[in-house]
């Protein structure tokens, strides 16, 4: 079984921390994406890995051995880049029997793996055909097809800046994939857009000024995001509210515009250290709100029942979405699955639901989870 233990990583370049102390550990079953936006730290990451860059302290290690000094050519690590390290001039055999030359493998040898990877990625018809001549997806997939053929205990994808289609990003998702059940090995995809790639990953990592705020499965992730940041990040758009606290005998009463609840008195010992009235952060993901039609198949009856106005239909980030007010002067987004539905006209009344397990609570200051 593969291993991968990153212990206490820290990368300067310069004055900017671009890896603050990162620790954590995977296994080969592992697919990690590692998701978070521009100048994050996630390139630096891989480039650490690979042992394109060194770290000032912590260690890397791979099986149960300190790759940390390793040079990038002795490390069982393939690296697929934005730059690719592909040769625009040469064909799409020969980019990727480059690796097999250089290890001096028969030429019979060479010619089935990189049949076979050809095959598998499906670029058989094109294989004489310089890189010049290809579409972006193509070059990927060529580029793991490079990676593929490379005898790895771990994998290593940058997705790369330039907009794929959804189709080609598909393929490519599906390229990789692959390498990771063939090869059986620790894989790590880097992206802005975890969306996409969270149908591949069985952990999620997201990465934010040099720090990983938090790891764990997708479900983990949506469901408990360890602070604000992480709940934009995953739920775009977040509906965030601020709320005020209230202690009573029976609980707290979290009191926002148009929205009201009680939290048992499980919450007393996160809850009572904000004092008497304190104010809290709500998250509401756009797919946590029911509407009234929806009611009859799921059960109400412990959701937070709430009314509001239609506002306006609107498609974001390729979703389409409600807007709705509710109390004085504050506006939900939700999802909505059927945009034909006759309640759907600007300035109507509708009944909403929410379960109180999927509202976030979050600390105003520190912005990180509270949990009972
Ligand atoms: N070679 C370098 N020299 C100086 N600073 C660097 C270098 N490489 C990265 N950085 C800095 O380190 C930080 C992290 O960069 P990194 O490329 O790892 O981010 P990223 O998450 O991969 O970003 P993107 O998604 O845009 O590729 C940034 O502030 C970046 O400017």
């Amino acid at each position: 079984m593969n291993t991968l233990d990153v212990k206490d990583v820290v990368k300067y370049f310069g004055e900017t921390i671009a890896l603050n102390h990162a620790s954590f550990t995977l296994t080969n079953d592992d697919f990690l994406v590692l998701a978070g936006p521009s100048n994050s730290g996630k390139t630096t990451l891989l480039r650490l890995l690979s042992g394109l860059e060194q770290p000032e302290s912590g260690q890397i290690i791979l099986n149960g051995v300190n790759i940390t000094p390793d040079s990038p050519a002795t490390r069982k690590v393939a690296l697929v880049t934005q730059k690719y390290g592909l040769a625009a001039q040469m064909s799409v055999y020969d980019n990727i029997a480059q690796t097999l030359r250089f290890r001096r493998l028969s030429k019979k040898n060479i010619y089935q793996q990189v049949q076979s990877a050809l095959e598998l990625l499906e670029l058989q018809h094109i294989q004489k055909t310089p890189l010049r001549h290809l579409s972006g997806g193509e070059i990927q997939r060529v580029a793991i097809g490079k990676a593929m053929v490379k005898d790895a205990d771990l994998y290593l994808f940058d997705e790369p800046i330039i907009q794929l289609d959804p189709h080609t990003r598909h393929r490519v998702h599906q390229a990789i994939q692959m390498v990771h059940r063939l090869k059986l090995a620790i894989s790590i995809y880097a992206t802005q857009n975890p969306t996409a790639a969270l149908t591949i990953a069985t952990r999620l990592a997201i990465i934010h000024q040099g720090q990983i705020q938090q790891i764990g499965t997708p479900h983990e992730l949506l469901h408990r995001p360890a602070n604000l940041f992480i709940a934009h990040y995953l739920n775009q758009p977040l509906n965030q509210l601020t709320a005020s606290l209230q202690a009573t005998e029976t609980g707290y009463v979290v009191q926002a515009d148009g929205l009201s609840f009680t939290l048992s008195t499980a919450w007393h010992m996160t809850l009572a250290p904000l004092h008497k009235h304190a104010i809290v952060t709500l998250g509401i993901r756009p797919n946590a709100i029911h509407f009234a039609w929806a009611f009859s198949s799921i059960d109400v009856s412990t959701y937070i029942q709430l009314q509001a106005h239609v506002l306006r239909i609107e498609l974001l980030m390729g979703k389409w979405t409600l807007q709705l007010s509710i109390g004085q002067q504050t506006t939900l987004v939700a999802e909505l699955k059927d945009i034909n539905h006759p309640s759907l006209l600007p300035g109507k009344s509708l009944n909403l639901a929410i379960n109180p397990d999927d509202i976030y609570l979050f600390h105003p200051i520190t912005e990180t989870l509270l949990q009972p």
